[in-house]
């Protein structure tokens, strides 16, 4: 790992993973998807995380998450260890505290907008509070489109939608598994905006994996990995969103890290 600059900070990261593992078994095949891997995702903080395909990329977010479990190591949302839990207690955990958006987005079609963010809080036992939910979606754009089921959003409203929800119940971290994979260009920038504002005007914590350097550029942090490992860590604070030059370097760095 080279030019690694890390945040000097007391306060306790959103999600700290330590020694983390996980080996999967096909047959004769073993696979270290995480091997050996520490990462700390700090609070109010916008980290995109790269690697070749098969790197581990998504095994990290589902373990971070908690949708998955590790084999070895530790996985820490706030002060909470989660390989701990109970598979319920788990479950629990993380309706309150991790929002996770998917690249297909994952909306129910047959449900509104509004139904749609109503849906987690009511899975959590939570009775949704309408002034909560139509705030949620008016801060991602979509004022106007409350009333509408997803075959009536473009991709990059239906995205909005998704991370309206995945903001709803307060989580302490938001996961998001190539948001922008399905989207054009102006959907993208719309989602990316948006995931840029969450964190800056609110304070979120936000960890994407993304194959696009251009996506990669609205975040504070680029974590690559390489056979399940965190192989270098580029901290471009000075980045310009969507600026050609810092997706051009983040892409040289990505080649380094294929070489
Ligand atoms: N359920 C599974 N069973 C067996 N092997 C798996 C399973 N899930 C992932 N793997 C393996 O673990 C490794 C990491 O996979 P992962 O999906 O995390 O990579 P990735 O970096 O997200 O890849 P991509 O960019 O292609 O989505 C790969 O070698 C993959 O084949």
């Amino acid at each position: 790992m080279h030019n690694a600059i890390y945040q000097i900070t007391n306060e306790q990261p959103a999600v700290r993973m330590r020694a983390a593992r996980r080996r999967y078994e096909l047959g004769d095949e073993t696979v270290d998807a995480l091997n050996d891997l520490d990462v700390d995702f700090h609070r109010r903080t916008f980290t995109a995380v790269m690697g070749p395909s098969g790197s581990g990329k998504s095994t990290l977010l589902q373990c971070a998450a908690g949708l998955d479990r590790l084999n070895g190591g530790e996985t820490f949302i706030g002060d909470v260890e989660i390989g701990s839990l109970s598979e319920k207690a788990r479950t629990l955990l993380r309706r309150s505290k991790v929002g996770f958006v998917f690249q297909s987005y994952n909306l129910i079609d047959s449900l509104t907008a509004i139904q749609n963010l109503e849906l987690p809080l009511r899975l959590a036992g939570r009775k949704p509070e309408r002034s909560r939910i139509t705030a949620g979606l008016t801060r991602v754009g979509l004022g106007d489109r409350m009333h509408h089921r997803p075959s009536q959003l473009s991709g990059g409203q239906q995205q909005r939608v998704a991370v309206a929800r995945a903001l709803v119940s307060g989580p302490e971290v938001v996961f998001a598994d190539e948001p922008t994979g399905a989207l054009d260009s102006a959907g993208s920038r719309s989602v990316l905006e948006l995931l840029r504002s969450v964190v800056d005007r609110e304070g979120q914590t936000v960890v994407m994996v993304t194959h696009d350097p251009t996506a990669a550029s609205f975040a504070d942090r680029v974590l690559f990995l390489r056979d399940g490992r965190v192989v270098d860590d580029l901290q471009h604070h000075r980045g310009v969103p969507g600026d050609n030059r810092t997706a051009a370097q983040i892409a040289a760095r990505m080649a380094e890290v294929r070489a």
